[in-house]
């Protein structure tokens, strides 16, 4: 059997006081695509860039299709695609130059033309890397990253700056990479899009590994359960709130003036929680009952929201 895309055990890096990254064990299967879904600072890029050979760990072992990536750089090169952070090229480049210059050297390379139209590319393809949008930008770095057929590619927050629907032409793309069998690492601090994209979901914080597994079997646990968020003034006594609740509620005031309640929310429930604040003196403003999702399975596991 092939060896795993990726297999990471016992990984340590810092930086001086700082462990980036702590400890961190995670498999990746051939063919899967799986998000490392983390806060900003949580060790994901650390992560990548290592798994890359950018960096070398501290303690701990990696393995990319098999190799080392410190050791064994030159052989894993030709097959991995990297989309590093904010992408990068030369300034004055122009979007199908720079295409066409990584594609030579690829062994057998994709169609630079139908790549730059799949990624909606077709109407800058004589612009200069600096004057593309942000957005233009990371779907060039993306091209240059796939380019070269790789078998496994790693792509760190790829769709951080676009709009809504460069996001979408990004993950129809990555849909039909992975039914092609290419095998994708991602970081990235948008549940809906490792809700989306991904086989497997490692979240990740302070270096260390919180929870992992398949987006529904992670949020499956207490499928029941729904939360109840609102908008109110910063400050409520959420204790108070959570004695006028039945037994076994959750009250947390997730970041200032934003309230959630996790338990089974009931008409009931969504009364009580109302009828509260008007006792309070307060308005509950934009009133939101939702199933449990990954951020509600972060917030459950740190105390605190994905996206503070
Ligand atoms: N070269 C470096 N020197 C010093 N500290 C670093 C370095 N690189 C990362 N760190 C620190 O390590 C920690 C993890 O950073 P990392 O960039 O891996 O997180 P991340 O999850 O990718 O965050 P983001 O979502 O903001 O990219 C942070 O505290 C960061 O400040």
């Amino acid at each position: 059997m092939s060896a795993a895309a990726v297999e990471i055990t016992g990984l340590v890096k810092r930086f001086g006081p700082v462990t980036a990254v702590d400890h961190l064990d995670l498999k990746m299967p051939r063919g899967t695509v799986l998000a490392l879904l983390g806060p900003n600072g949580a060790g994901k890029t650390t992560t990548v860039e290592i798994c890359e050979g950018f960096q070398r760990p501290d303690e701990g072992t990696v393995r990319v299709l098999g190799l080392d990536p410190a050791r064994d750089g030159a052989a894993l090169r030709p097959r991995i695609g990297i989309m590093p952070q904010g992408g990068g090229a030369y300034p004055g480049v122009r979007t199908e130059e720079m295409l066409r210059l990584v594609a030579a050297c690829a062994a057998d390379p994709l169609d630079p033309a139908w790549l730059l139209d799949v990624l909606g590319l077709n109407g800058v393809r004589r612009t200069p890397f600096k004057r593309l949008s942000g957005g233009q930008q990371q779907r060039l770095s993306l091209a240059c990253a796939l380019v070269g057929r790789p078998e496994l590619v790693f792509l760190d927050e790829p769709t951080a700056g676009m709009d809504p629907q460069a996001r979408r032409l990004v993950w129809e793309l990555l849909a039909a990479l992975r039914a092609d069998g290419v095998s994708v690492l991602l970081t990235t601090h948008l549940m809906e899009e490792a809700e989306t994209l991904a086989d497997d979901v490692v979240i990740v914080d302070g270096g260390k590994v919180i929870t992992s597994g398949s987006p529904s079997a992670l949020t499956a646990e207490h499928a029941d359960d729904a939360h109840l968020r609102f908008r109110a003034r910063p400050g409520l006594d959420t204790q108070l709130l959570r004695e006028a609740l039945p037994e076994g509620y959750r009250v947390q005031e997730s970041s200032p003036g934003a309230y959630r309640v996790s338990g089974a929310v009931n008409p009931q429930v969504v009364s009580t929680v109302t009828a509260w604040c008007a006792q309070q003196g307060v308005l509950a403003q934009e009133l939101h009952v939702g199933k449990r999702d990954l951020e509600e399975v972060f917030l459950e596991l740190t105390g605190r929201e994905l996206r503070a």
